[in-house]
């Protein structure tokens, strides 16, 4: 039976999701995919570090208090964050990065996964950050270290949009995309349809764990743009950087423009959207769009997100599923490690 040690870089929501999945399911893995999973570090700026390379109780862990340096509590842990010795010394084969997403330069978390890589340890990680900013780079490093570099989580949380695109769109020319590519606005914009203000909205999406750390980047598009240039820089194969991607956001949306599309039959959603030029250029843009109700992506609500791929073969193949949460997020980082699995098992 395969058992793949795994630890922990950031732990917030996404990861703590993570290792209470592995407390409740890694005894059904076994059989159902093959191999279970061994926390032997997790590292966290707020909460500490630790190392156990005989492995860590993961319900223990799931359970810890959100207190500061917290995991000084534990034998072996530290009240600060050990992140270098976790990424590089824990025993580890897979790290999975969880830390914030830094739209500017992705740091600290680039470092991390270049750390992770260089040292020969495969990287699950949701942050879009580093593959958004540095892709390129930390995907080279990957296949020279002989290790996997996998991300589905940094889009459309638990729902496998890119493997899904990558793999069984290969073939029919994706030629452009548009969607509602961030639960937390199209949560906010769904609260605002039932009457809740703006900023009452943003904070129970902070409460449900949709937001990013700083929720100016969900209302103002930035992180929609950092998933547009993940998406389009994948699927129509463009070298798109941030700052060619042009970016409006929901902020400027009142109660007033929500009311008055109602009336009009329609919906605010925000949009990002990538297309293809003949001449081989892709263009990208977020913005919000007032859609009649009859677009197939009116009906997309709460915190829930929806692509719609063009492609030549086949028309529009639309996909919907989670956009944000804790549990959806960790599903993605195992979806991952499951991806990990089967190509070391082919190989
Ligand atoms: N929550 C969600 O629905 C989704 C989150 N993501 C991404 O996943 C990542 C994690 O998300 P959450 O767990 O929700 O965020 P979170 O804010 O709950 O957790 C992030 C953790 O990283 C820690 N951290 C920050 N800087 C650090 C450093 N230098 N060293 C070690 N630890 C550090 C923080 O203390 C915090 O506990 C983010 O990059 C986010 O953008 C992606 C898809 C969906
Ligand atoms: N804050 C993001 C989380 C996922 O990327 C969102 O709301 O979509």
């Amino acid at each position: 039976m395969t058992e793949y040690k795994l630890a922990l870089v950031g732990f917030g929501g996404v990861n703590r999701a993570l290792a209470q999945l592995i407390a409740e399911r890694n005894d059904s893995w076994k059989n159902e995919l093959g191999f279970t999973l061994k926390i032997v570090g997790v590292t966290d700026l707020f909460l500490g570090s630790v190392i156990d390379r005989d492995g860590l109780d993961a319900a223990l862990l799931a359970n810890l208090p959100a207190v500061k340096g917290a995991f000084a509590q534990l034998p072996g842990g530290e009240a600060i964050a050990l992140n270098e010795a976790v990424i590089k010394d824990s025993g580890a084969d897979i790290i999975a990065e969880a830390t914030f997403t830094n739209p500017v330069d992705g740091e600290p978390a680039t470092s991390f996964c270049r750390w992770a890589l260089e040292n020969g340890k495969h990287v699950v990680t949701t942050n879009k950050g580093p593959i958004a900013l540095h892709g390129g780079e930390l995907k080279d490093l990957a296949q020279r270290n002989n290790v996997a570099f996998e991300y589905e989580g940094s889009v459309m949380s638990g729902t496998p949009v890119i493997r899904l695109a990558r793999q069984l769109l290969a073939g029919s020319s994706v030629v452009g995309f548009e969607g509602i590519l961030n639960g937390t606005s199209n949560f906010v914009l769904t609260r605002m349809e039932g009457g809740l203000g703006f900023a009452e909205a943003v904070s129970e999406a902070q409460a449900l764990g949709y937001a990013e750390a700083d929720p100016t980047a969900d209302v103002e598009g930035h992180d929609v743009r950092l998933k547009m240039v993940i998406l389009a820089n994948e699927l129509l194969d463009a070298k798109l950087n941030v700052s060619d991607v042009s970016c409006s956001g929901i902020s400027s949306l009142g109660l007033g423009d929500i009311e008055k599309a109602r009336q009009d039959g329609a919906r605010w959603k925000l949009i990002g959207a990538a297309t293809r030029h003949a001449d081989g250029s892709v263009s990208a843009s977020v913005e919000p769009r007032l859609l009649n109700h009859d677009h197939p992506l009116a009906a997309i609500c709460g915190a829930t997100n929806a692509v719609s791929f063009a492609t030549d073969l086949l028309g529009a193949v639309t996909v919907s599923g989670p956009g944000a949460g804790r549990t959806e997020t960790a599903f993605a980082l195992l979806s991952d490690i499951i991806s990990i699995h089967q190509s070391v098992a082919h190989n």
